[in-house]
C-alpha cells in the first residue's frame, strides 16, 4: 500500500440510488480505501436512511477512516416505490433536482474539508454521465462505472446502429425470435426478445430508451469505464467495447475481489451488508435443515414488481415441483393483495420458506442451495456464478433480458424462462435444474465459478485491472 502518494488522492463515488448499484459501488469504495485513497461516497438521502436502519454501516465502516459518507436528495417523495416499473420517475427527478445540486456541491468544493484533500477523481454511475462536463471544467477526471454486464453495455452501444438498420423499433409485425445482425459479436444468439427491456418501447423517443442510448454514447467522452465483470466471462463483448472506449477496467466480480483482498489484510473484515431491507437470518437456520443441493432459492431483486397472477403461477410451479424453496417476497413487491390458495397451503408450509429479504450472498453459498430462480439482475448473476449455482432466469426489465440469454444460451449455466410465466413450465424447469439435468449444470457452473475466482485472485485478470485502476487514480492530481 502506497500511503504517501495515496493520501493525496480523493475519489467521489456516486451510484444511481438503487440497491443493485449501491451494492457494487460500495464494494469498490472499500477496495479503494484499502489502498489508502480517500473516498467520499455520495448516497441519496433515501438510500442512506435505509442503510442506517437496516445495516451496521456506522460500525462496520469504521475500519475505513478514509471513507466519508455524504448525502443528496434524489428528488422523489419518500413514499415513492422506486421500483423498476417507475424508474423513469427516478431518471427525471435526478435530472431536475439532484444534478443541479451536485453541480453546486462540486463547484463549492463541498467534499474538500480539513480531513479530506481536494477531489482528484469522480466515479459516477454510468447512467448519470452528467458529471463528465463539470469534471472537465473543474479539471477533475470522471470515470464512469456502469453496473450492468459488458454484453448489455455493448447492446446499448449498438442501439443507434440497430435503429439505422431498421431492427428497431419493435412493431406489431416484428418476430421477437429474429436473430439481430447489428450487435456485432452477438449475431449467433441475440434475438429481438433478448434486447434490454427499454428497447420494447414502440416509440423511439421514449424517455427510458433515449436515456440509455445517450448515457452509453457519452461514455466515450469519460476518462474511463469500469465494468463489474471479468474477461473470461464476457471476452467477445469486451473485445468490441475496447475498440470504442480507450480506458476500460473490468474488475469484477467485485464481491469476490473484496473477499480475496480483505482476506490478505489483517485487521480488515469483509463489511457485511448494504441491504436496504432488514435481512431475515432465520432462513439460514431453515436452510441448515435441508438436504444438500435440494433447495431452489427464489428472488427477483430489489426492483421487480409481480402481478398477482404471476405470483400465483410461481407459487403453483414451486409447490408442484415438490422441491423445497426459499422465496424472497419483498414488501409491496406483489402489485395486488393475494392469499395463498387452500390447495397450496400444505405444500407451502411443508416445503416453502418465505422471507422479506435474505442475506443473499450467504444464502447462495449455502450447501443446501441447488438452484436460483432469479430476475437476472447483474449482481445476482455474478453472485450465483461465483457460488456455482445454476439459474432459472425470469428477467423483469432493463439489462436482465440480455443477462438471461447469456446464462441460458452462451454460458449454459441455466434456463432462460423469459416472456413466459406458467406454472407447468416453472415446475418443469425447477425439476430439470435440481434433478434431471443437474449433472450437466454442475459441470458448466463449476467451470464458470473457477474462472470467476481465478480472475479475482492475485495475478488474475480482474485483480490486475483493479491494480491498474488504482495506479491510474493515484497518478491523477487535482488541477487547481
Ligand atoms: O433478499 C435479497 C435479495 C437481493 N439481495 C442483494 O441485492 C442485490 C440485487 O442486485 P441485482 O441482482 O443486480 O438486482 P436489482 O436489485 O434488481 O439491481 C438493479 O441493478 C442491477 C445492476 O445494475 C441491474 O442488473 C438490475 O437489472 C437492476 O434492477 C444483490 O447484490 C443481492 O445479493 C439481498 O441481499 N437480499
Ligand atoms: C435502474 C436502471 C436504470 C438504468 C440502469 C441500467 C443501466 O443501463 O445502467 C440498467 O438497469 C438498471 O440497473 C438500471
Amino acid at each position: 500500500m502506497d500511503q504517501t502518494t495515496s493520501c493525496l488522492s480523493h475519489v467521489l463515488i456516486f451510484p444511481f440510488p438503487v440497491q443493485g448499484h449501491v451494492n457494487c459501488m460500495l464494494k469498490l469504495a472499500q477496495l479503494l480505501c484499502r489502498e489508502g485513497l480517500h473516498v467520499t461516497f455520495l448516497n441519496s438521502d433515501f438510500i442512506h436512511r435505509r442503510l442506517l436502519s437496516y445495516t451496521d454501516i456506522h460500525l462496520s465502516y469504521k475500519q475505513y477512516p478514509n471513507l466519508y459518507f455524504e448525502t443528496i436528495p434524489d428528488g422523489l417523495p419518500d413514499d415513492h416505490p422506486r421500483t423498476g416499473d417507475r424508474v423513469v420517475d427516478l431518471f427525471n427527478s435526478i435530472d431536475t433536482i439532484t444534478k443541479p445540486l451536485l453541480m453546486e456541491m462540486l463547484i463549492a468544493r463541498r467534499f474538500s474539508t480539513l480531513d479530506r484533500p481536494p477531489l482528484t477523481c469522480i466515479i459516477t454511475d454510468g447512467i448519470m454521465c452528467f458529471t463528465i462536463d463539470i469534471g472537465r471544467e473543474l479539471n477533475i477526471p470522471t470515470i464512469l462505472f456502469r453496473t450492468i454486464s459488458a454484453s448489455c453495455f455493448w447492446a446499448f452501444f449498438c442501439l443507434p446502429r440497430l435503429i439505422e438498420g431498421g431492427e428497431l423499433p419493435i412493431t406489431g409485425q416484428s418476430d421477437m425470435d429474429t436473430l439481430l445482425t447489428n450487435v456485432v459479436g452477438m449475431e449467433s444468439f441475440l434475438r429481438l426478445r433478448d434486447l434490454p427491456s427499454f428497447c420494447r418501447a414502440s416509440d423511439l423517443t421514449d424517455r427510458g430508451l433515449q436515456l440509455v442510448i445517450s448515457a452509453t454514447q457519452h461514455t466515450k467522452s469519460a476518462h474511463g469505464l469500469i465494468l463489474n465483470t471479468f474477461e473470461e466471462l464476457e471476452g467477445p463483448a469486451l473485445a468490441q467495447i475496447t475498440k470504442n472506449i480507450s480506458k476500460l477496467y473490468t474488475i469484477g466480480p467485485l464481491h469476490v475481489q473484496l473477499k480475496a483482498r480483505v482476506a490478505t489484510n489483517i485487521g480488515l473484515t469483509c463489511t457485511s451488508s448494504s441491504s436496504l431491507w432488514e435481512e431475515d437470518r432465520s432462513c439460514i437456520d431453515w436452510l441448515d435443515q435441508q438436504p444438500f443441493k435440494s433447495v431452489i432459492y427464489v428472488s427477483f431483486g430489489s426492483m421487480t414488481v409481480l402481478t398477482r397472477d404471476q405470483f400465483m403461477e410461481f407459487l403453483h410451479g414451486l409447490v408442484n415441483s415438490g422441491k423445497p424453496f426459499l422465496w424472497v417476497v419483498r414488501p409491496k413487491s406483489v402489485a395486488e393483495d393475494y392469499q395463498i390458495p387452500e390447495e397450496l397451503l400444505e405444500g407451502t408450509r411443508q416445503r416453502g420458506y418465505i422471507v422479506e429479504w435474505a442475506p443473499q450472498e450467504e444464502v447462495l453459498g449455502h450447501p443446501a442451495i441447488g438452484g436460483f430462480l432469479t430476475h437476472s439482475g447483474w449482481n445476482s448473476t455474478l453472485e450465483s456464478i461465483y457460488e456455482g449455482v445454476p439459474m432459472i432466469c425470469w428477467p423483469f426489465y432493463a439489462d436482465q433480458q440480455v443477462n438471461s440469454r447469456l446464462a441460458g444460451e452462451v454460458w449454459k449455466i441455466g434456463l432462460d424462462m423469459k416472456d413466459t410465466c406458467d406454472r407447468v413450465i416453472i415446475e418443469k424447469m425447477v425439476k430439470d435444474l435440481i434433478e434431471t439435468r443437474k449433472d450437466e449444470f454442475a459441470k458448466s457452473t463449476r467451470l464458470m465459478a473457477k474462472l470467476a475466482r481465478k480472475s479475482a485472485s492475485e495475478n488474475g485478470s480482474s485483480y490486475c485491472n483493479l491494480d491498474r485502476l488504482i495506479k491510474d487514480i493515484k497518478l491523477m492530481r487535482n488541477g487547481n
